[in-house]
C-alpha cells in the first residue's frame, strides 16, 4: 500500500536524571521515504533512534512499527527493522561472511534462505568480493558497509542509520551516501546526521531536532522552493502603504523610498502572485518583485540558535 505508515512514534520522551534528552517527539515514517533527522550534537538524535529501535525504553510515549506496539510485542515489531547504531557492533575477528551469517541467524533468517540473504545484502552493499576478508582488516568505509549489510540482511521494510558517515574520508562518504540512496528504492530509511549537505544529498524529508524537540518537519522540495522570507516590491506609482498591507498573506510593510517596499509575508504564505495581480489592476507600475528564499542552512541555523538563545536565557 502506498503511503503506508511504517513507523508512528507518539509523544516520545526520554529523561536522563534532570536532562530531558527527547521531549514529546512525534514522528511518522511512510513507505518509500528517506527521512533525515538533523540536529546539532546532543540534540537527541541517537536517543530517539534507540527508542525507535527498541534499544532504549522511553520515559513516556509509544512507538508502533507497522501497527505493532514496540512496547507490547517487541519481537514482532523489531522484525520489520534494521538498525545501524552510532557505534556499529563489528566483530573484527570474524570474516564478513561469518559475521553476516551470525547476524542473519540473530534476525531469524531461515537456514535455507541464508545463502540468498547473504548474497543479496553483500550485493546491495558492494561487499561481494570481500566475503572472506576479516572485518577487522577492512577500511572504515568497508566496515560501515558491513554495518549496513547486517541492518538489511533480513530484508526489513525500515532501516535506521545513526550517523552512518562519521569518521569516513570524503570518498567513502560519497560511496556510503550513494549506497543509502540506493537502499531507499527497496526500504524506507531514517538517517541521522549533523551534516546538512548529507541530508540534502540523500533525504526526501527533513526533521530538525533541537534540544530534544522537533522544530522543523518538511519535505526537501518544499524547503528548496517554498519557505520564503522578505519580499521586495518596486512600484513606479505606489498606492498608500495600507493598500499593500491589505493584500492577503502580507504581514508587515515598510517603505524603503523611491517606490521600493519591504514586505514580510505571513508564515507559510507566498503573496507574490496576489501582489503582481494588484499591481496590474491598480496600474502601480511594477518594476521589481523578488523574494528571499531561505536555504535549509539558514532555517537550521535560525531554529537551532534561537533555541540555544532561549536555553541560555
Ligand atoms: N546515557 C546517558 N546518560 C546521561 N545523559 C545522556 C545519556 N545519553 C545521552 N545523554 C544526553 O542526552 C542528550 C541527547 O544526547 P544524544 O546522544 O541523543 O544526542 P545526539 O543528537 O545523538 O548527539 P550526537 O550527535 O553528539 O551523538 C545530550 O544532552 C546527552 O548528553
Amino acid at each position: 500500500m502506498d503511503n503506508e505508515v511504517l513507523i508512528e512514534a507518539r509523544a516520545l520522551t526520554r529523561r536522563y536524571g534532570p536532562t530531558v534528552a527527547v521531549d514529546n517527539l512525534d514522528l511518522t515514517l511512510r513507505k518509500g521515504e528517506i527521512l533525515g533527522l538533523l540536529g546539532p550534537n546532543g540534540a537527541g538524535k541517537s536517543t530517539t533512534m534507540k527508542m525507535l529501535t527498541g534499544n532504549l525504553a522511553p520515559t513516556s510515549g509509544e512507538v508502533f512499527i507497522k501497527d505493532v506496539s514496540l512496547h507490547e510485542d517487541p519481537k514482532a515489531a523489531k522484525r520489520h527493522l534494521g538498525y545501524l547504531p552510532e557505534q556499529p557492533p563489528v566483530y573484527p575477528e570474524l570474516t564478513v561472511d561469518e559475521y553476516l551469517r551470525y547476524c542473519a541467524a540473530l534476525h531469524g533468517v531461515a537456514k535455507k534462505a541464508l545463502d540468498a540473504a547473504l548474497d543479496s545484502a553483500k550485493r546491495d552493499c558492494g561487499l561481494t568480493d570481500v566475503g572472506h576478508r576479516l572485518v577487522g582488516n577492512l577500511s572504515k568505509g568497508y566496515q560501515q558497509r558491513v554495518g549496513i549489510a547486517q541492518a538489511i540482511i533480513h530484508r526489513p521494510p525500515v532501516v535506521i542509520l545513526d550517523e552512518p558517515t562519521v569518521g569516513l574520508d570524503p570518498i567513502q562518504i560519497r560511496e556510503i551516501r550513494k549506497l543509502i540512496k540506493d537502499l531507499g528504492q527497496n526500504h524506507s530509511v531514517i538517517l541521522s546526521s549533523h551534516i546538512l549537505p548529507e541530508i540534502q544529498a540523500v533525504c526526501g524529508r527533513v526533521m530538525i531536532v533541537a534540544r530534544g524537540r522537533v522544530v522543523y518537519n518538511e519535505s526537501l522540495d518544499v524547503t528548496r522552493t517554498g519557505r520564503i522570507g522578505a519580499i521586495t516590491i518596486g512600484l513606479r506609482r505606489p498606492p498608500e502603504q495600507a493598500a499593500l498591507a491589505a493584500i492577503a498573506g502580507v504581514k508587515t510593510v515598510s517603505a524603503l523610498g523611491n517606490g521600493l517596499f519591504r514586505l514580510e509575508p505571513e508564515s507559510g504564505s507566498d503573496p507574490r502572485e496576489a501582489l503582481a495581480d494588484a499591481a496590474a489592476r491598480g496600474n502601480w507600475g511594477l518594476y521589481e518583485l523578488s523574494a528571499h528564499t531561505h536555504t535549509l542552512e539558514e532555517i537550521f541555523v535560525e531554529l537551532t540558535s534561537r533555541d540555544e538563545t532561549r536555553a541560555a536565557a
